[in-house]
């Protein structure tokens, strides 16, 4: 059996503190798999152990089925819990580790057919009689799951339970954790600040962050329709470029969204996402550019509703199945409080200290090359490395070619952009292109 789970305005304060949680509204539905994502600190297991009943629920209420459990103890709330570090009884075999939670349920009876069908289900029947000490750290983890599945619970909560495990065994354990949560059919709320763990595992994701719910969404529409530019920006991998830009909405002139030094040319006649942002005219917004909404191509090969643009190549990541180029083309990269601290960069450029003025003679250089035109052949035409260069690297943009393109540090490329693709959001971060689901439309 799965259960319901429902958040009403819950809030959670720690004593003299500010709010952990902040009125988060959530309903999982019975076997579901919702994942709780977000950056270190915003409330994900605060969130989880409220739901355990670890944590009382400090303004708000939690429904279990339906009913009010605010106050129910977590002995009868039917829950299995996993947490990042094992918890094991060291002194048990896995084989008594696993069969404890039912012990204690049912103290007289014989649970080793029960014991032997989980084992059989996580492919540990081999390690039952082993010590925790005398297993590897995916062993023990399976171990634990076993231990928290054993007596069928009706809502299983995970809380980070692959974080210290080594990315192949998380890979290989994220696949058992999902093939196991689909077997039981068991409601289940897993907790992880990995965004690719999320997208991965998860029927929908919630994201959090400072203790506020920001959206719930299945990942494909959480990645196509983020609700802020936070979400943009924590949600897929390379993570989306986000510049600082201005929309210009003349009543006799096309529409543009200027970068800096350069401008996107807004396809005519306007689709009805790009003529809502005439009312943005003159005001500073967020423009977001995934890596596969720009490609390098001449402007004699745009498709209808591409745009052209220009960057220099800062770096060259090469990764395989595919290269990541990443470009400076003058503009101003948009900052997001709250990312930097909580996803690894993707390996890039090192900074160094003449920030300010390599900036600036970093953007009269590419204007400089700007206005000399955009070059007609697709060929990178190479720029010598000038030499500020060695000494501050800059990238505003990042896209990726398949793994024979070949481009140069240094060179200068011409863009193309495909405006479908725009994301813009407001200077509050909230997206406005494409629009908003609540938004009327233009006729009504
Ligand atoms: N027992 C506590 N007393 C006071 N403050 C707490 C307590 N537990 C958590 N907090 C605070 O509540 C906030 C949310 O913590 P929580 O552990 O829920 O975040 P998290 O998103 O799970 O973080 P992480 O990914 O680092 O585990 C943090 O600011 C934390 O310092």
């Amino acid at each position: 059996m799965s259960r319901a789970i429902v958040l009403r305005d819950v809030s959670k304060k720690y004593d003299r503190g500010s709010y952990a949680v902040h009125r988060v509204s959530l309903a999982v539905e019975p076997g579901e798999f919702l994942v709780l994502l977000g950056p270190s600190g915003c409330g994900k297991s605060t969130v989880l152990r409220m739901i355990a009943g670890l944590e009382d629920v400090s303004e708000g209420e939690l429904l279990l089925d339906g009913s009010y459990a605010n106050d129910v103890p977590p002995r009868e709330r039917d829950i299995a819990m996993v947490f990042q570090n094992f918890a094991l009884y060291p002194s048990m075999t896995a084989r008594d580790n696993i069969g404890f939670p039912l012990r204690l349920r049912d103290p007289g009876a014989d649970h080793g057919l029960q014991v032997d069908a989980t084992a059989r289900m996580l492919a540990i029947e081999d390690l039952l009689d082993r010590f925790p000490s005398q297993l590897s750290g995916g062993e023990r983890q399976r171990v634990a799951m076993g231990r928290a599945v054993s007596r069928r619970p009706s809502v299983f909560l995970l809380d980070e339970p692959l974080s210290s495990l080594d990315a192949k065994l998380r890979s290989h354990l994220r696949a058992e954790i999902a093939r196991l949560t689909r077997e039981l059919g068991v409601t289940t709320v897993y907790v992880t600040h990995d965004q690719s763990e999320a997208m991965s595992l998860g029927d929908r994701v919630a994201v959090l962050r400072d203790g506020v719910l920001q959206q719930v969404s299945p990942p494909r529409e959480l990645y196509a329709r983020p609700a802020n530019v936070f979400v943009a920006a924590f949600i897929g991998t390379p993570r989306i470029s986000l510049l600082d830009a201005v929309v210009h909405a003349p009543l006799d002139g096309r529409m543009t969204v200027e970068l800096g030094h350069q401008s996107l040319a807004l396809p005519e006649p306007l689709s009805v996402e790009h003529q809502l942002l005439r009312i943005q005219q003159g005001r500073r917004v967020v423009v977001g550019l995934r890596s596969e909404a720009v490609r390098i191509a001449p402007p004699s090969r745009a498709r209808p509703g591409e745009a052209p643009l220009v960057g220099v190549v800062e770096h060259v990541e090469y990764q395989g199945h595919e290269v990541l180029v990443h470009l400076d083309t003058g503009s101003r990269r948009a900052g997001v409080a709250d990312l930097e601290a909580s996803r690894p960069r993707t390996a890039g450029p090192q900074r160094h200290a003449s920030r300010q003025g390599g900036l600036r003679r970093m953007r009269q250089r590419v204007a400089a090359r700007m206005s000399g035109g955009v070059p007609a052949a697709c060929e990178a035409a190479h720029v010598p490395p000038a030499p500020e260069r060695r000494t501050m690297v800059r990238s505003d943009l990042v896209l990726r070619t398949g793994p024979h393109g070949r481009v140069r540090t240094g060179a200068q490329v011409p863009l193309l952009v495909d405006l479908a693709q725009l994301y813009v959001f407001d200077h509050r971060g909230r997206r406005i292109c494409p629009a908003p689901d609540d938004l009327p439309g233009l006729d009504q």
